[in-house]
């Protein structure tokens, strides 16, 4: 019998993508949100994402955080198609026993981040469930001439970016699991990330952006899809990953800081391959409009298909690419 852990997640997405191209459907399965391209200025952009208990928040976290967590898994797949959210519908299933507070706490997680980028609640399902599970639908608009993919032409030296946190909600989880004492930023991260929803809009309207995605799977999964997958290679440099309280982390739990950056995920950043030129300009806007997240070169695309990430100490290591792995 052949388990659908055996073919794993990707490889199940692939058996149920469909073949053939649809009338009014831009972007289909592959990316982080489907574009709908109706008749007038804007596309529609649509992305669903689900977050179940004990897969991606634990039984005891705090329900708001549970509520805002999952907005953002959602607001940052739109923020990585450059589009504008707008409205969202939740499907919510509940134990009946809970305590009515802590559905509503949930609610008003979402709102908050939600209504921070004007974005409304037009809907949902509720069911019974022992679990408690959300799944968010969210819609928003994005200009025509704006379409951000994963795939798309990139070219040598073209630059790698990051904006936002990377690694710092994988080891924010294991602070969590394992009680320790400080180490807020980490925690934060995991708990009430950000959306890039501003820079999205700003790198979509920049015209400098070849590809992007966002980093919901770690860093290994976005250089796969927006660089090996479009037929490069990349050199990555540790100096722009380098984390001191993710070497503290990875210390106290004996693993290597580079694991949160690279497999770790959920911190709901933005990667993006984009043009050299102009790029200084742009990232220095992007600085200067985006409150506390840092934007990031943090690789220069290669002929050759390999990627390698050149050390604090300059010496070369090639890196594989999985990111994280559900199952
Ligand atoms: N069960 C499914 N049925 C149909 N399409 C799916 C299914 N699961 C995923 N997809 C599609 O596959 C593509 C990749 O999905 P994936 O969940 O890996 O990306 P994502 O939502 O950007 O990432 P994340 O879930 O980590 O935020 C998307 O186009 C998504 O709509
Ligand atoms: C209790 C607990 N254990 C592990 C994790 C980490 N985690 C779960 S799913 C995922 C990737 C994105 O998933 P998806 O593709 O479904 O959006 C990550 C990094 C967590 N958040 N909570
Ligand atoms: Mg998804």
């Amino acid at each position: 019998m052949l388990k659908i852990k055996d073919i794993g997640e990707f490889g199940f997405i692939d058996s149920i993508k469909p073949e053939e191209t649809v009338e009014d459907l831009k972007v289909g399965i592959g990316d982080d949100a489907a574009i709908i391209s109706p008749y007038g200025e804007f596309d529609i952009v649509v992305t669903t994402d689900m977050l179940v208990e004990g897969t991606h928040f634990l039984a005891d976290t705090d329900p708001f955080a549970i509520g805002y967590r999952s907005m953002c898994a959602n607001l940052s797949d739109i923020a990585a198609m450059g589009a504008i959210p707008k409205f969202y519908f939740v499907s919510l299933g509940i134990n009946p026993e809970r305590d009515f507070n802590y559905a509503r706490d949930i609610y008003k997680g979402f709102n908050s981040l939600a209504e921070q980028f004007n974005t409304h609640l037009a809907g949902g399902d509720t069911v019974k469930s022992d679990k408690t599970i959300i799944s968010i639908t969210l819609i928003g608009y994005v200009e025509k001439s704006i379409t951000i993919e994963r795939k798309g032409k990139i070219e040598a030296k073209d630059l790698v970016i990051s904006v936002g946190p990377l690694g710092y909600s994988g080891a924010g989880l294991e602070v969590i699991k394992n009680k320790f004492d400080g180490f807020d930023e980490l925690v934060k991260v995991f708990l009430y990330p950000y959306p890039q929803i501003i820079a999205g809009r700003i790198l979509g309207q920049s015209k400098l952006v070849r590809v992007m995605m966002d980093n919901s799977d770690g860093l290994a999964s976005c250089i796969e899809n927006l660089v090996v997958k479009n037929g490069f290679g990349a050199i990555l440099f540790e100096e722009g990953l380098f984390d001191e309280r993710l070497k503290a982390i990875a210390e106290f739990t004996n693993r290597n800081y580079l694991d949160f950056v690279f497999n770790g995920g959920e911190d709901f950043g933005l990667v993006a391959v984009i043009k050299k030129d102009g790029f200084l300009d742009l990232s220095y806007f992007l600085e200067k409009s985006l409150f506390n997240n840092s934007v990031k070169v943090i690789g220069e695309i290669t002929q050759n298909k390999e990627i390698i990430l050149k050390r604090l100490d300059n010496s070369l290591l090639e890196i594989n690419k999985s990111g994280y792995v559900q199952f």
